[in-house]
């Protein structure tokens, strides 16, 4: 039990910061928590559930606080910034655990004092639930929590970030914004666009079919439902921000399943064979790299890699 920072503000008191407040908590990482989000409901149910203390105002709430977490959806990151820049205590740090990182460091770093460090962010954690109610302490267990500095980023008070993530179980590593927001349109954003494009053409197909498709959904649909069911002003920022490594993936993608299509059309049995052998491999390099549990999970819930995979 150690106190890392003595006064943490959580700006945004959704399942983000409600899971770093549960944690904090927990390890006793932080002398005090201060909260605000715009409902004065979810204030209250913060109040209840992880915050000390919680404010009417963003601004109220930075004051004399050593760090502020900006946890709210990437949209509203820079009329928060521009709100609390001026009450922030010299020498504080102000991070965000936003989905994209250029957006956020183009939107952010510019109203930030000289005096304060800002230290970009982003757990790779979460889950499709959203709100005040939905965190847990350990959500960040064995998970990548990755940093973005900027140059010129104080290393004392990065070291010092760096040991409160790492004590709420998180695995903490470093990346270039440009590269952070390309790797994520691979592993996160494109899959979530996916996802919710094959549940709105199953949508689609149940006026057709009545009942069927929700009966009768297997676990690989039930996944695509989970990850479908996210919060869509979260993901609408998402993709409105990170629209340029999006849009090349998403480019890549159709590419491909272009390939695959005229592979089953063709009956070309020997590509879909090698193609799916190929993809195979990387699933059991990422179990083979300790990764599975750090990664997000768009799996089919059964390890190709250990048994069969059909169903
Ligand atoms: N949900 C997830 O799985 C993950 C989310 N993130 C990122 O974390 C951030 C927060 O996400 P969650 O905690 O999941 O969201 P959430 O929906 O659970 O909480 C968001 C909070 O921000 C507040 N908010 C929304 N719009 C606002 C606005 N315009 N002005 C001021 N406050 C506003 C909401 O009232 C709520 O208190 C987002 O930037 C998201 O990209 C990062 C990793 C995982
Ligand atoms: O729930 C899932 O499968 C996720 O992929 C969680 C998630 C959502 C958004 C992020 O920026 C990081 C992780």
């Amino acid at each position: 039990m150690t106190v890392i920072y003595d006064r943490v503000a959580l700006i945004g008191l959704g399942l983000i910061a409600g899971s770093m407040a549960h944690a904090m908590r927990a390890g006793g990482l932080a002398g005090e928590i201060v909260g605000y989000a715009r409902s004065a409901e979810t204030r209250a149910v913060a109040r209840d559930l992880f915050c000390d203390r919680v404010c009417d105002t963003a601004a109220e709430a930075v004051q004399g606080a050593d760090l502020v977490v900006l946890a709210v959806p990437v949209g509203a990151m820079e009329a928060i910034a521009i709100e609390i820049a001026p009450h922030l205590k010299p020498g504080a740090v102000v991070t965000d655990v936003g989905s994209v990182k250029q957006a956020v460091v183009e939107a952010v770093a510019p109203h930030i004092p000289a005096a304060v460090q800002f230290i970009p962010g982003h757990p790779l954690a979460g889950t499709e639930y959203s709100g005040p109610r939905s965190g847990f302490a350990t959500l960040f267990q064995n998970r990548w929590w990755l940093l973005t500095p900027l140059e010129g980023t104080d290393p004392a008070a990065l070291a010092r970030l760096r040991s409160l993530l790492d004590a709420m179980g998180a695995n903490v590593d470093e990346m270039d914004v440009a590269r952070h927001d390309l790797v994520l349109a691979v592993v996160s954003h494109t899959p979530h666009l996916i996802a919710y494009t094959m549940v709105g053409v199953a949508d689609h197909m149940r006026r057709v079919s009545e009942q069927e498709v929700v009966k009768y959904s297997a676990s690989g649909f039930r996944d695509f439902t989970r990850i479908a069911a996210s919060d869509p002003t979260m993901w609408r920022d998402v993709f409105l921000t990170n629209k340029d490594a999006v849009l090349d993936i998403l480019g890549r993608f159709t590419e491909e399943l272009f390939v695959l299509q005229r592979a089953i059309r063709m009956g070309d049995g020997d590509h879909l064979h090698a193609y799916f052998t190929r993809t195979r491999a990387i699933r059991r390099g990422i179990i083979e790299a300790g990764q599975d549990t750090a990664a997000p999970d768009f799996g089919r819930g059964v390890d190709p890699a250990k048994g069969t995979a059909g169903e």
